[in-house]
Protein backbone atom coordinates (compact mmCIF):
# COMPACT_ATOMS: atom_id res chain seq x y z
CA UNK A 1 0.00 0.00 0.00
CA UNK A 2 1.39 3.48 -0.44
CA UNK A 3 1.17 6.72 1.13
CA UNK A 4 -2.41 8.14 1.87
CA UNK A 5 -4.07 4.43 0.00
CA UNK A 6 -6.95 3.29 2.43
CA UNK A 7 -8.52 -0.31 2.51
CA UNK A 8 -12.00 -0.89 1.98
CA UNK A 9 -11.92 -4.53 2.97
CA UNK A 10 -9.57 -6.12 5.82
CA UNK A 11 -9.33 -9.75 6.36
CA UNK A 12 -7.94 -10.44 9.27
CA UNK A 13 -6.14 -13.91 10.35
CA UNK A 14 -8.52 -15.92 8.54
CA UNK A 15 -8.37 -19.53 8.73
CA UNK A 16 -11.15 -21.77 7.56
CA UNK A 17 -11.33 -26.09 8.56
CA UNK A 18 -14.32 -28.09 6.62
CA UNK A 19 -13.91 -30.96 9.18
CA UNK A 20 -9.82 -32.08 9.26
CA UNK A 21 -9.60 -30.25 6.80
CA UNK A 22 -7.57 -26.35 6.42
CA UNK A 23 -8.74 -24.81 3.29
CA UNK A 24 -7.59 -21.68 4.56
CA UNK A 25 -4.86 -20.98 7.08
CA UNK A 26 -4.30 -17.37 9.01
CA UNK A 27 -4.84 -15.58 5.85
CA UNK A 28 -4.32 -11.72 6.57
CA UNK A 29 -5.11 -9.20 3.40
CA UNK A 30 -6.11 -5.86 2.73
CA UNK A 31 -7.87 -4.83 0.14
CA UNK A 32 -7.06 -1.20 -1.34
CA UNK A 33 -9.73 1.41 -2.07
CA UNK A 34 -11.26 2.52 -5.85
CA UNK A 35 -8.74 -1.19 -6.77
CA UNK A 36 -8.94 -4.39 -9.26
CA UNK A 37 -7.76 -6.65 -6.72
CA UNK A 38 -7.70 -10.54 -8.72
CA UNK A 39 -7.39 -13.78 -6.09
CA UNK A 40 -5.44 -16.02 -7.86
CA UNK A 41 -4.05 -19.54 -7.25
CA UNK A 42 -3.86 -22.76 -8.20
CA UNK A 43 -6.38 -25.19 -8.35
CA UNK A 44 -7.68 -26.01 -4.92
CA UNK A 45 -5.83 -22.93 -3.50
CA UNK A 46 -8.65 -21.60 -1.63
CA UNK A 47 -9.59 -18.63 -3.72
CA UNK A 48 -13.65 -19.30 -4.08
CA UNK A 49 -13.41 -20.29 -0.03
CA UNK A 50 -11.97 -17.21 0.71
CA UNK A 51 -14.33 -15.43 -1.81
CA UNK A 52 -17.44 -17.01 0.05
CA UNK A 53 -15.93 -15.41 3.47
CA UNK A 54 -15.67 -12.02 2.34
CA UNK A 55 -18.94 -11.98 0.65
CA UNK A 56 -20.61 -13.10 3.49
CA UNK A 57 -21.85 -16.93 2.19
CA UNK A 58 -20.45 -18.66 5.37
CA UNK A 59 -18.26 -17.31 8.73
CA UNK A 60 -14.43 -18.45 9.05
CA UNK A 61 -13.68 -21.05 11.38
CA UNK A 62 -11.10 -18.17 12.83
CA UNK A 63 -10.42 -14.43 12.14
CA UNK A 64 -12.33 -11.52 11.17
CA UNK A 65 -13.48 -9.33 8.18
CA UNK A 66 -13.67 -5.34 8.49
CA UNK A 67 -15.71 -3.13 5.66
CA UNK A 68 -14.46 0.43 6.10
CA UNK A 69 -13.07 -0.65 9.33
CA UNK A 70 -16.27 -1.87 10.71
CA UNK A 71 -16.47 -5.67 11.95
CA UNK A 72 -18.75 -7.45 9.27
CA UNK A 73 -17.84 -11.30 10.44
CA UNK A 74 -21.15 -12.80 10.56
CA UNK A 75 -23.04 -10.20 9.20
CA UNK A 76 -25.86 -12.14 7.37
CA UNK A 77 -25.94 -11.99 3.76
CA UNK A 78 -28.76 -10.13 2.44
CA UNK A 79 -27.22 -6.89 4.67
CA UNK A 80 -24.30 -6.92 2.42
CA UNK A 81 -26.50 -4.83 -0.42
CA UNK A 82 -27.53 -2.27 2.09
CA UNK A 83 -23.99 -1.66 3.88
CA UNK A 84 -22.89 -1.14 0.00
CA UNK A 85 -21.42 -4.46 -0.84
CA UNK A 86 -22.64 -6.57 -3.93
CA UNK A 87 -21.41 -10.12 -5.78
CA UNK A 88 -21.85 -11.63 -8.82
CA UNK A 89 -21.53 -15.65 -8.73
CA UNK A 90 -20.42 -18.33 -10.91
CA UNK A 91 -24.23 -19.64 -11.43
CA UNK A 92 -26.28 -17.05 -13.23
CA UNK A 93 -29.28 -15.79 -10.37
CA UNK A 94 -31.31 -14.15 -13.06
CA UNK A 95 -34.94 -15.14 -13.18
CA UNK A 96 -35.37 -16.74 -16.67
CA UNK A 97 -38.69 -16.42 -17.49
CA UNK A 98 -38.38 -12.50 -17.01
CA UNK A 99 -37.02 -9.96 -19.28
CA UNK A 100 -33.47 -8.13 -18.99
CA UNK A 101 -35.67 -5.25 -18.29
CA UNK A 102 -37.60 -6.46 -15.61
CA UNK A 103 -35.05 -8.83 -13.89
CA UNK A 104 -33.31 -5.43 -13.49
CA UNK A 105 -36.04 -3.66 -12.57
CA UNK A 106 -36.84 -6.01 -10.05
CA UNK A 107 -33.66 -6.11 -8.10
CA UNK A 108 -34.30 -2.47 -7.93
CA UNK A 109 -37.44 -2.76 -6.56
CA UNK A 110 -35.73 -4.95 -4.00
CA UNK A 111 -33.60 -2.30 -2.63
CA UNK A 112 -36.25 -0.15 -1.98
CA UNK A 113 -37.19 -0.06 1.16
CA UNK A 114 -40.36 1.83 0.87
CA UNK A 115 -41.41 0.05 -2.32
CA UNK A 116 -45.25 -1.04 -1.82
CA UNK A 117 -48.53 -0.90 -3.54
CA UNK A 118 -49.19 2.35 -3.08
CA UNK A 119 -46.21 3.15 -5.09
CA UNK A 120 -46.92 5.75 -7.17
CA UNK A 121 -46.59 5.03 -11.46
CA UNK A 122 -43.87 7.67 -11.34
CA UNK A 123 -41.59 5.45 -9.01
CA UNK A 124 -42.05 2.81 -11.65
CA UNK A 125 -41.08 4.58 -14.55
CA UNK A 126 -37.61 6.10 -12.38
CA UNK A 127 -36.73 2.61 -11.66
CA UNK A 128 -37.60 1.78 -15.15
CA UNK A 129 -35.45 4.42 -16.37
CA UNK A 130 -32.50 3.34 -13.36
CA UNK A 131 -33.32 -0.62 -15.06
CA UNK A 132 -32.59 0.56 -18.17
CA UNK A 133 -29.77 2.57 -17.36
CA UNK A 134 -27.72 -0.48 -15.81
CA UNK A 135 -28.56 -2.02 -18.87
CA UNK A 136 -26.74 0.00 -20.85
CA UNK A 137 -23.73 0.09 -18.25
CA UNK A 138 -23.67 -3.29 -18.97
CA UNK A 139 -23.93 -2.90 -23.02
CA UNK A 140 -27.43 -5.06 -23.21
CA UNK A 141 -29.64 -2.54 -24.02
CA UNK A 142 -30.38 -3.54 -27.48
CA UNK A 143 -31.92 -6.19 -25.26
CA UNK A 144 -34.31 -4.93 -22.71
CA UNK A 145 -36.97 -7.07 -23.77
CA UNK A 146 -35.52 -10.43 -24.06
CA UNK A 147 -36.17 -13.45 -22.19
CA UNK A 148 -33.28 -13.64 -19.70
CA UNK A 149 -33.67 -17.53 -20.17
CA UNK A 150 -32.93 -16.47 -24.33
CA UNK A 151 -29.52 -14.49 -24.01
CA UNK A 152 -26.34 -15.89 -24.80
CA UNK A 153 -24.43 -17.12 -21.64
CA UNK A 154 -21.91 -14.23 -21.56
CA UNK A 155 -25.02 -11.79 -22.15
CA UNK A 156 -26.57 -13.75 -18.82
CA UNK A 157 -22.95 -13.08 -16.81
CA UNK A 158 -23.49 -9.64 -17.77
CA UNK A 159 -27.11 -9.36 -16.64
CA UNK A 160 -25.95 -10.66 -13.61
CA UNK A 161 -23.49 -8.17 -13.10
CA UNK A 162 -26.48 -5.68 -13.79
CA UNK A 163 -28.31 -7.25 -11.34
CA UNK A 164 -25.77 -6.69 -8.39
CA UNK A 165 -25.17 -3.19 -9.94
CA UNK A 166 -28.81 -2.36 -8.52
CA UNK A 167 -28.26 -1.31 -5.04
CA UNK A 168 -25.09 0.82 -6.08
CA UNK A 169 -22.66 -0.86 -4.71
CA UNK A 170 -19.03 1.06 -3.57
CA UNK A 171 -17.60 -2.63 -3.53
CA UNK A 172 -18.38 -5.50 -6.21
CA UNK A 173 -17.31 -9.01 -5.84
CA UNK A 174 -17.50 -11.40 -8.74
CA UNK A 175 -16.66 -14.66 -8.67
CA UNK A 176 -14.88 -16.07 -12.08
CA UNK A 177 -16.67 -13.58 -13.93
CA UNK A 178 -15.41 -15.19 -17.52
CA UNK A 179 -16.07 -18.52 -16.40
CA UNK A 180 -17.45 -20.64 -19.64
CA UNK A 181 -16.87 -17.92 -21.91
CA UNK A 182 -15.79 -17.60 -25.83
CA UNK A 183 -12.71 -15.68 -25.86
CA UNK A 184 -14.84 -13.19 -27.82
CA UNK A 185 -17.36 -12.80 -24.85
CA UNK A 186 -13.99 -13.07 -22.78
CA UNK A 187 -13.22 -9.74 -24.03
CA UNK A 188 -16.60 -8.05 -23.51
CA UNK A 189 -16.69 -8.98 -20.05
CA UNK A 190 -12.92 -7.59 -18.99
CA UNK A 191 -13.80 -4.63 -20.58
CA UNK A 192 -17.15 -4.20 -19.05
CA UNK A 193 -15.01 -5.23 -15.56
CA UNK A 194 -12.15 -2.42 -16.46
CA UNK A 195 -15.00 0.67 -16.75
CA UNK A 196 -16.95 -0.66 -13.69
CA UNK A 197 -13.74 -0.42 -11.46
CA UNK A 198 -13.23 3.09 -12.81
CA UNK A 199 -16.04 3.75 -10.72
CA UNK A 200 -16.10 1.62 -7.39
CA UNK A 201 -13.46 -0.91 -5.75
CA UNK A 202 -14.04 -4.72 -7.52
CA UNK A 203 -12.20 -8.05 -5.83
CA UNK A 204 -12.64 -10.99 -8.40
CA UNK A 205 -11.35 -14.55 -8.53
CA UNK A 206 -10.04 -15.62 -11.96
CA UNK A 207 -8.53 -18.72 -13.25
CA UNK A 208 -7.31 -16.65 -16.50
CA UNK A 209 -4.00 -15.51 -14.88
CA UNK A 210 -2.81 -13.66 -18.21
CA UNK A 211 -5.81 -12.09 -18.85
CA UNK A 212 -6.07 -10.60 -15.14
CA UNK A 213 -2.43 -9.29 -14.86
CA UNK A 214 -3.54 -7.10 -17.99
CA UNK A 215 -6.29 -5.26 -15.99
CA UNK A 216 -5.47 -5.53 -11.96
CA UNK A 217 -3.88 -3.31 -10.19
CA UNK A 218 -3.65 -5.42 -7.15
CA UNK A 219 -2.71 -9.52 -6.91
CA UNK A 220 -3.08 -12.08 -3.71
CA UNK A 221 -1.95 -15.31 -4.38
CA UNK A 222 -2.85 -18.30 -2.46
CA UNK A 223 -1.33 -21.17 -2.24
CA UNK A 224 -2.38 -24.49 -0.42
CA UNK A 225 -4.46 -22.22 1.55
CA UNK A 226 -1.82 -19.51 2.38
CA UNK A 227 -0.88 -16.01 1.32
CA UNK A 228 1.85 -16.96 -1.12
CA UNK A 229 2.17 -13.24 -2.34
CA UNK A 230 0.44 -10.01 -2.66
CA UNK A 231 1.06 -6.73 -4.74
CA UNK A 232 0.96 -5.52 -8.38
CA UNK A 233 1.09 -7.66 -10.71
CA UNK A 234 5.05 -6.52 -11.74
CA UNK A 235 5.83 -7.21 -8.03
CA UNK A 236 3.83 -10.99 -8.49
CA UNK A 237 5.10 -11.33 -11.35
CA UNK A 238 8.93 -11.25 -10.65
CA UNK A 239 8.34 -13.20 -7.19
CA UNK A 240 9.91 -16.70 -7.28
CA UNK A 241 7.64 -18.07 -4.99
CA UNK A 242 4.62 -17.62 -7.48
CA UNK A 243 6.83 -18.47 -10.22
CA UNK A 244 7.76 -21.51 -8.78
CA UNK A 245 4.23 -22.63 -7.86
CA UNK A 246 2.12 -21.27 -10.52
CA UNK A 247 3.49 -19.13 -13.36
CA UNK A 248 5.61 -22.14 -14.55
CA UNK A 249 1.82 -24.04 -15.20
CA UNK A 250 1.58 -23.54 -18.89
CA UNK A 251 -1.43 -22.37 -19.97
CA UNK A 252 -2.96 -19.82 -17.65
N1 LIG B 1 -17.46 -27.48 1.60
C1 LIG B 1 -16.27 -28.08 1.55
N2 LIG B 1 -16.05 -29.24 2.21
C2 LIG B 1 -14.86 -29.86 2.17
N3 LIG B 1 -13.79 -29.38 1.51
C3 LIG B 1 -13.94 -28.24 0.83
C4 LIG B 1 -15.18 -27.53 0.81
N4 LIG B 1 -15.03 -26.43 0.05
C5 LIG B 1 -13.76 -26.43 -0.40
N5 LIG B 1 -13.10 -27.51 0.07
C6 LIG B 1 -11.71 -27.86 -0.17
O1 LIG B 1 -10.92 -26.73 0.13
C7 LIG B 1 -9.86 -26.58 -0.81
C8 LIG B 1 -9.95 -25.21 -1.42
O2 LIG B 1 -11.09 -25.18 -2.25
P1 LIG B 1 -11.50 -23.88 -3.07
O3 LIG B 1 -12.69 -24.24 -3.89
O4 LIG B 1 -11.64 -22.73 -2.15
O5 LIG B 1 -10.22 -23.67 -3.99
P2 LIG B 1 -10.07 -22.81 -5.31
O6 LIG B 1 -8.75 -22.14 -5.23
O7 LIG B 1 -11.25 -21.93 -5.52
O8 LIG B 1 -10.03 -23.96 -6.40
P3 LIG B 1 -10.46 -23.94 -7.95
O9 LIG B 1 -9.49 -23.03 -8.62
O10 LIG B 1 -10.25 -25.35 -8.34
O11 LIG B 1 -11.87 -23.47 -8.02
C9 LIG B 1 -10.02 -27.71 -1.83
O12 LIG B 1 -9.14 -28.76 -1.47
C10 LIG B 1 -11.45 -28.14 -1.66
O13 LIG B 1 -11.61 -29.51 -1.96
Amino acid sequence: MTAGESHILRADKISMRFGGFTALNDVSVAFPEGQLTAIIGPNGAGKSTFFNIISGAFPPSEGRIFFRGREITGTPQHRFARLGIAKSFQITNVFPQLTALENVRFAIQCMSQRFNVWTPRSRYRAMEEQAAALLEMVELHQHHHRLAMNLAHGEQRALEIALALACDPSLLLLDEPTAGMSPEETTVMMDLIIRLAGERTVILVEHKMKLIMGISNHLIVLHHGELLAEGTPDAVRANDEVRRVYLGQGDH
